[in-house]
C-alpha cells in the first residue's frame, strides 16, 4: 500500500502510454462480445480520446454567451403542489461539440451558478428554489424528513458498526502545494448554513478525517486525488463542499444555444456529475445526496444500467442538477441526447480503481474527454480510489490539475479486537477439521 501511494516518480507531465489493457479477468456484461469497449450503444471506431481533444471547438462558440434558464417557478419542474408540466424548452438534438469539443471558458469556482442572473427555479415537489440570486429552502416536510433521516431511535438510520471514536486515529497525509488547513467542525464558513442544518438532521457530529481535509480543499477550488478506504466517509467528503458551493452560488444557466427550440424531450444539464462503478454504490451516493440536498434547490438524480431506462428518463426530465451515474448508462443517455455535460462544474470519480477493474475506462474517457464536458481547467475534479496503481495515476494525470493528494489510513486498521490464526491444511481432506475448528471458535465467541 505504502508503495502504491508513493507519489515519488510520478510526473504529471509523464507522457508514458496508458497501461496495457491485459491482465483483467473480469469482463462486465456491457463489455462482453465488444471489441475495444464502447458504450451500451455502438461507438464506432473513431479516434482515440486524446486525439480527439481540441477537435470541433466551434461547438463551443455559443457557450460564452449564456442565457439564463427560462425563469419562473416552474421552469424545471412543478412548484410544490402543482401538476407536473414539462414544456419543451430545449431542442432534442445533441450538442455536436461531442467527441472532443472542449470548453475554453475559464473555470470560476464561484460560478456554480450565476447568482446575478436571478432566475427562479423550483424543482421537484417540496424542494427549494433559487430566486433573484438567493437560495430559498422549501418548507420542512416531516414525511420526507422521516424517510431520509429516520428518527433518533431508528436503527436502520444509525451508523452501526462504525466506531467514530476511532476516526480521529486515522492518519491522513496531504501533499501538494498550499494545502489548506483541515477543518475540525461542520461550521460556517466554509460550509453553507442550509447544508449544516441537513448535516445536523443526519446527526453527524464531527467530520471524519477525509471530510476534515476535503471540505477546505474543495471549497478552496482545488482538485483532489484521495486514496481512502470504503467507510471513511468519503461520500460526505465530496458531497458537503459541492452542495455548499451549489447553495451559495445557485444554478448554472442553460447554454444559450440550446434554449427556445422545439421537440418534446428535455435535455438535462447537470452541474455536478458523480461516477461510480455499481448500481449499489450510485444508489447509496444518491440517498446521501438526497439527505444533504433536502429542501434545497438542488435536485439529485441517479441512473444505472440494468434497470428500466424509461423511469430514469422521466426522473431526469424533472430537473437534474446533481447526477450520480454508472458510466455505461450515462454514455447511453448522452447518445440519446438526454444529458449534456456542458454545464459540469464538479466531476467526481468514486472508487476509480474499481471502475477500471470492471473495464469502464473507455466509457470514462469518453465521458470526460470525448463529449461536451468542460476541459480540466474549466471544472473541478475529485477522484477517490482505494489504491493508486499506475492506471489510476494515468487517469489522475489526465483528469486533474494541480491537485492535492490525500492518503487516508484504513478505518480500524489496527484491529486489536481480531485474533488472526493461520492453519495449514491439505486440500479438501482437512475441510471437516477446519469447519469444526471454525464453529467451535464461533460458539465461544461473544
Ligand atoms: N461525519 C460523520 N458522522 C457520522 N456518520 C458519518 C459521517 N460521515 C459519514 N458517516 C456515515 O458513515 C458511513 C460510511 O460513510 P460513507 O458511506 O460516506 O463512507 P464511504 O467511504 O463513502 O464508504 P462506501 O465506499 O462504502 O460508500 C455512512 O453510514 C455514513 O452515513
Amino acid at each position: 500500500m505504502a508503495e502504491q501511494l508513493n507519489m515519488n516518480g510520478l510526473s504529471l507531465n509523464d507522457q508514458a502510454p496508458p497501461p496495457p489493457a491485459g491482465g483483467r479477468s473480469y469482463i462486465p456484461p456491457h463489455m462482453r462480445g465488444k471489441m475495444g469497449g464502447g458504450g451500451n450503444a455502438p461507438m464506432g471506431p473513431g479516434p482515440s480520446p486524446a486525439a480527439m481533444n481540441g477537435l470541433n471547438n466551434s461547438a463551443w462558440a455559443g457557450n460564452n454567451n449564456y442565457d439564463a434558464r427560462p425563469g419562473g417557478p416552474d421552469a424545471w419542474g412543478p412548484a410544490p403542489g402543482q401538476a407536473p408540466d414539462f414544456p419543451p424548452q430545449h431542442p432534442p438534438q445533441r450538442q455536436h461539440g461531442g467527441w472532443g469539443g472542449n470548453n475554453n471558458r475559464n473555470f470560476d469556482r464561484n460560478a456554480y451558478g450565476n447568482p446575478a442572473s436571478g432566475g427562479g427555479h423550483a424543482r421537484g415537489s417540496g424542494d427549494g428554489q433559487w430566486r433573484e440570486g438567493k437560495h430559498i429552502p422549501g418548507p420542512p416536510n416531516p414525511r420526507v424528513e422521516r424517510e431520509l433521516f429516520g428518527t433518533p431511535d431508528d436503527p436502520s438510520k444509525q451508523h452501526t458498526g462504525i466506531n467514530f471514536e476511532k476516526y480521529d486515529d486515522i492518519p491522513v497525509e496531504a501533499s501538494g502545494h498550499d494545502v489548506p488547513e483541515p477543518v475540525l467542525t461542520f461550521s460556517n464558513p466554509p460550509l453553507e448554513e442550509h447544508l449544516i442544518r441537513n448535516i445536523e438532521l443526519a446527526r453527524y457530529k464531527v467530520p471524519t478525517p477525509v471530510q476534515k481535509y476535503s471540505i477546505p480543499i474543495v471549497m478552496g477550488g482545488r482538485d483532489l486525488m484521495a486514496c481512502a478506504q470504503t467507510g471513511s466517509g468519503k461520500t460526505g467528503g465530496f458531497l458537503f463542499p459541492i452542495l455548499s458551493q451549489a447553495f451559495i452560488n445557485g444554478p448554472s444557466p442553460v447554454p444559450a444555444n440550446t434554449s427556445g427550440g422545439y421537440g418534446r424531450q428535455r435535455k438535462a444539464y447537470p452541474t455536478s456529475l458523480i461516477l461510480a462503478p455499481t448500481r449499489e454504490l450510485v444508489s447509496q451516493i444518491y440517498d446521501e445526496a438526497r439527505k444533504f440536498a433536502y429542501r434545497s434547490w438542488v435536485r439529485p438524480c441517479v441512473v444505472y444500467g440494468g434497470a428500466d431506462i424509461g423511469s430514469q428518463l422521466r426522473q431526469i426530465e424533472r430537473g437534474c442538477d446533481l447526477l450520480v451515474a454508472t458510466p455505461g448508462r450515462l454514455v447511453d443517455l448522452i447518445e440519446r441526447g438526454r444529458i449534456s455535460l456542458q454545464n459540469i462544474k464538479y466531476l467526481v470519480l468514486d472508487e476509480a480503481d474499481r471502475m477500471l477493474d470492471m473495464g469502464f475506462e473507455p466509457q470514462i474517457r469518453r465521458i470526460v474527454e470525448g463529449e461536451d464536458m468542460p476541459a480540466v481547467h474549466n471544472r473541478q475534479t475529485l477522484m477517490f480510489s482505494a489504491t493508486f496503481p499506475r492506471d489510476i495515476q494515468m487517469l489522475a494525470r489526465d483528469f486533474l490539475k494541480d491537485y492535492v493528494f490525500l492518503s487516508v489510513g484504513r478505518v480500524g486498521s489496527t484491529s486489536e479486537n481480531i485474533t488472526q490464526k493461520v492453519e495449514f491444511v491439505i486440500g479438501f481432506l482437512d475441510q471437516p477439521k477446519l469447519s469444526s475448528d471454525f464453529y467451535s471458535r464461533r460458539s465461544n465467541a461473544t
